[in-house]
C-alpha cells in the first residue's frame, strides 16, 4: 500500500489553475441549472481562438485559450461559423450527473439541463437566453453501449476520445472475449485502442498475458505495468499529449482510478470519494467525469462497465477478425453462415488448424450478439410479433390435432 497524504495536484478545469483534485469534492448544486454565465463581468471577445490554427493570429497561438486546454480541435471549430460564436458560445461536457451536466469553456462554468443524447467529452454550443445547448457538435468519436437490463436501448458513454486504454489485470479479470469486444468497440467508434494490463507486480508469469493480448489484434497496442506510481505516465506518455482525451475502459477494480491518479501526477487521490454504495454495498465509481491533468492531457473517469454489449459495432469486429472477415468472402454462399455449409472457407480453415475454433466461436457470438443489439426496435417487434404468430399456429394446430 502506498501512502502519500500530499493535498493532490491536478488541473481543476473549472479553474485552469492547479488546484485540489476536482474529484474529490462531492458534487453539490446550489440550482439544478447552476449558471455562473451572468456573474461573469466581461465575457470574452477575441473569438479567434475558437477558429481552425490556419486562422488563429500568432497571439493566441502562443497564448492557449481554456477551450484549447479542454482540447477544442480544428475538427470542431470548422463546425461553426462566427456568428453562431457570438450567440452561442462552445462548452465542454466535463462531468454527467443526474441533476444535469456540468459544462465548461472560456469564462464559462455551467450546468446545463440533463440530456440523454448528450455525454461526457461532448462540446456543445450554449444558448444564453435558454441557459441550454443549441446544439451538440459532430463528434470526433463516441462510445455507447446496450443500456445494462432487459431494455434495449443505446446507451451514451462518452464521446470525443482520441485513445481509449482498455485496462485489464493480469489476474482471472483477463478474459480475451472481453478484450475483443471493447477493441472491436474503439475501432468502431474511431478510436485508437490500447490494451493496459495492470498489476504485473502481483503476477510474477505476466508475460504469458502480455503474449495472450498482442495476439489478439495488430490495430492494439499491449502495455503491461503497475498502475502505482511512475510507469504509466511513463509508459503511456506517447498516448496522452496536452488537449489529448483519453478513457480507462474495463472491469471494477482493474485499475482504472489508480491509473487516473499516476497520470495526474499523483497517488493520494481518495478513490472513495468518487464511489458510492451501490445495491450490493460494491464500491463502484458512478459517476462519468474529465479531468485535466498533469501535461494537459484530458482523462475521461468512466464507470466500470460490468454489462458491455456490442450494437452497431460490425465494421470493429470485421477489423479485430478481419482474418476470418477475409476467409468468409471466399465462402460458396454469400451468406454462409460457417456452420456446415458446403464449400465453406471458414470450416475449411479450420478442418486443415490454420484457425482456432474459440476464437471462431467468439467471432460467431459477437456477431450475432451485435446483430441482435443492432435491430431496431421496429424489427425485434416484428420478430418477436411473428415469433409470437408462429407459437399460436403450432399450439393451435396441435390442439386439433387432439381433437
Ligand atoms: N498491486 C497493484 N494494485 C493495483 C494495481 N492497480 C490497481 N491496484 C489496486 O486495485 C484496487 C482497485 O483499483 P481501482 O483503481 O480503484 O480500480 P477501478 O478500475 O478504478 O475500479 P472501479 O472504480 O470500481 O471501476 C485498488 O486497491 C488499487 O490500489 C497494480 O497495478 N498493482
Ligand atoms: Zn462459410
Amino acid at each position: 500500500m502506498q501512502t502519500n497524504h500530499e493535498a493532490p495536484v491536478i488541473f481543476d478545469l473549472t479553474a485552469g489553475l492547479f488546484a485540489t483534485s476536482i474529484h474529490t469534492k462531492p458534487y453539490k448544486s446550489e440550482s439544478p441549472f447552476r449558471t455562473t454565465y451572468e456573474s461573469i463581468p466581461t465575457m470574452t471577445r477575441d473569438y479567434s481562438s475558437f477558429l481552425p490554427t490556419s486562422t488563429k493570429s500568432e497571439a493566441t497561438e502562443i497564448q492557449k485559450s481554456k477551450i484549447d486546454t479542454l482540447g477544442w480541435q480544428p475538427f470542431f471549430a470548422r463546425q461553426i461559423s462566427i456568428d453562431e460564436l457570438t450567440q452561442n458560445p462552445p462548452v465542454r461536457i466535463i462531468e454527467v450527473h443526474r441533476s444535469g451536466l456540468h459544462a465548461v469553456g472560456n469564462d464559462l462554468d455551467l450546468t446545463l439541463p440533463p440530456d440523454q443524447d448528450v455525454t461526457v467529452g461532448d462540446w456543445v454550443l450554449f444558448d444564453p437566453d435558454t441557459q441550454k445547448h443549441s446544439r451538440v457538435l459532430e463528434r470526433k468519436s463516441l462510445v455507447k453501449r446496450k443500456a445494462p437490463g432487459s431494455d434495449r436501448q443505446v446507451q451514451l458513454i462518452a464521446a470525443n476520445i482520441d485513445t481509449a486504454f482498455i485496462v485489464t489485470s493480469c489476474n482471472q479479470d483477463f478474459n480475451v472475449a472481453r478484450l475483443e469486444r471493447y477493441i472491436a468497440l474503439a475501432l468502431d467508434s474511431d478510436i485508437t485502442p490500447v490494451i493496459v494490463l495492470t498489476k504485473t507486480d502481483l503476477a510474477p508469469s505476466h508475460e504469458e498475458f502480455v503474449e495472450q493480448a498482442r495476439a489478439i489484434s495488430d490495430h492494439a497496442t499491449v502495455v503491461a505495468l503497475d498502475a502505482r506510481g511512475e510507469e504509466p505516465a511513463q509508459k503511456l506518455a506517447r498516448w496522452c499529449g496536452a488537449g489529448k482525451t483519453v478513457a480507462f475502459l474495463g472491469s471494477s477494480g482493474v485499475g482504472k482510478s489508480t491509473l487516473t491518479n499516476a497520470l495526474a501526477g499523483n497517488t493520494s487521490i481518495e478513490t472513495q470519494s468518487i464511489r458510492e454504495d451501490d445495491a450490493k454495498g460494491r464500491h463502484t465509481t458512478t459517476r462519468r467525469q474529465l479531468h485535466l491533468v498533469r501535461g494537459g492531457c484530458l482523462v475521461l473517469d468512466t464507470p466500470g462497465m460490468r454489462e458491455l454489449q456490442l450494437a452497431d459495432a460490425t465494421a470493429g469486429i470485421e477489423s479485430v477478425f478481419a482474418d476470418l472477415q477475409e476467409l468468409s468472402t471466399q465462402c460458396k454462399f454469400n451468406d454462409c453462415q460457417h456452420q456446415s455449409e458446403p464449400g465453406c472457407a471458414v470450416l475449411n480453415a479450420l478442418e486443415k488448424g490454420e484457425i482456432s475454433r474459440d476464437r471462431l466461436e467468439r467471432w460467431r457470438k459477437l456477431l450475432a450478439e451485435d446483430a441482435y443489439n443492432s435491430a431496431s426496435l421496429a424489427e425485434r417487434r416484428s420478430k418477436d410479433k411473428a415469433f409470437g404468430k408462429t407459437i399460436r399456429q403450432v399450439l393451435k394446430e396441435k390442439k386439433k390435432r387432439r381433437l
